[in-house]
């Protein structure tokens, strides 16, 4: 690592964003993390008793609670804040609340001279992601939302446990809307090197109909969670850590996140879940799977949700 010393700055601090903080300094990731939310004794709550957890941290981290003025200096600011969804809510459900209050935000970080990353997690994630690229006039290289990279990792654990295999070694993606229209990229799926047909058909307590249930699973995950807890925040506050790390560390990692689409996948002027090379300048390529065309039709479907909600936007109104 350089001497420079790496800033994160953090714009919500709800179940979401205190879990990623959390995560954060556990991992040790950054030099530097500031807070920043609307609520700001809970903020400032939090980097109280974040920074009481120092001693055993495996690496000085200083962190504080802030305001607009420290994104400046920021490598990454991270926007985890807006509402969440309530139990029967979809995530397009929340675009008109969220699209506002990310103008709000995203136009106070630009003002104070923010020049790097911006990392996204709220919902509907893709269309806030595309939102943040107006707001901010930033290349779209610099704009990463968590896209599907949790719906991938729900993908991998569920496969890793069927087939009885460290979820590491599953390799398979989750591609299109963070939402109801997501879909599984089977032709493609393997698990050290053998595709996932294979490990069904060699083996016959293996079943492809399992593969779809495993699917739904992961789809309605967020709906199954809600259901019991009001809230999911763990897993996606772990993606957000991968990605950072991803980032200020230039790893040049394949991660499934939502990003800009100018031709790729025969799609234009959408931000949507692929799998892309992510490095110290944001998104380093996206990677183009040459997906079958059940899958192109499914992905189509899957931008024309996004794009038809987006069209609902008066983006000169917000
Ligand atoms: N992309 C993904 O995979 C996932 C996304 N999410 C999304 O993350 C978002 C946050 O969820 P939670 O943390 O559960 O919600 P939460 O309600 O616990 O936290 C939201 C926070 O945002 C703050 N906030 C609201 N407006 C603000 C503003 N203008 N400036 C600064 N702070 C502001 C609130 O005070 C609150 O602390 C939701 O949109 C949720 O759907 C949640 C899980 C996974
Ligand atoms: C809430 C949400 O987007 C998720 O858990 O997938």
């Amino acid at each position: 690592m350089s001497d420079r010393v790496n800033r994160v700055v953090l714009i919500g601090t709800g179940f979401v964003g205190s879990s990623y903080a959390f995560a954060l300094l556990n991992q040790g990731v950054t030099e530097e993390l500031v807070l920043i939310d609307l609520n700001v004794e809970k903020s400032e709550g939090d980097a109280m008793d974040l920074n009481h957890g120092l001693p055993f941290a495996p690496f000085r981290t200083k962190i504080w609670f802030g305001d607009y003025s420290d994104c400046k200096k920021a490598d990454i600011v991270v926007l985890t804040a807006g509402a969440n969804q309530k139990p029967g809510e979809t995530r397009l459900d929340l675009v008109e609340k969220n699209t506002k209050i990310f103008q709000t935000i995203v136009t106070n970080v630009m003002e104070n001279g923010f020049n790097g990353i911006f990392l996204i997690a709220t919902n509907p994630v893709d269309i806030l992601s595309y939102a943040v690229w107006k707001f901010s006039g930033l290349p779209k290289e610099r704009v990463i939302g968590s896209g599907t990279i949790l719906d991938t990792a729900r993908l991998r654990y569920l496969l890793g446990n069927y087939f009885n295999v460290d979820t590491r070694n599953v390799h398979a993606y989750i591609i299109g809307e963070h939402g109801d229209t997501e879909l599984p990229v089977w032709s493609h799926a393997n698990i050290a090197g053998i595709s996932i047909r294979d490990w069904i058909n060699n083996k016959e307590q293996y079943k492809k109909e399992d593969l779809e249930e495993i699917f739904l699973n992961v789809r309605d995950a967020a709906y199954h969670i809600i259901e019991r807890k009001g809230a999911t925040y763990y897993g996606i506050a772990m993606g957000l850590v991968r990605l950072t790390k991803a980032i200020l560390h230039n790893e040049h990692s394949v991660l499934t996140v939502s990003t800009y689409l100018d031709g790729e996948y025969d799609q234009k002027d959408v931000f949507i879940g692929v799998p892309a090379i992510v490095a110290r300048g944001g998104i380093h390529e996206i990677v183009k799977l040459d997906i079958n065309e059940e899958e192109k039709a499914k992905f189509h479907h899957s931008v024309s949700v996004l794009k038809k909600t987006m069209d609902s936007i008066d983006w000169n109104k917000v």
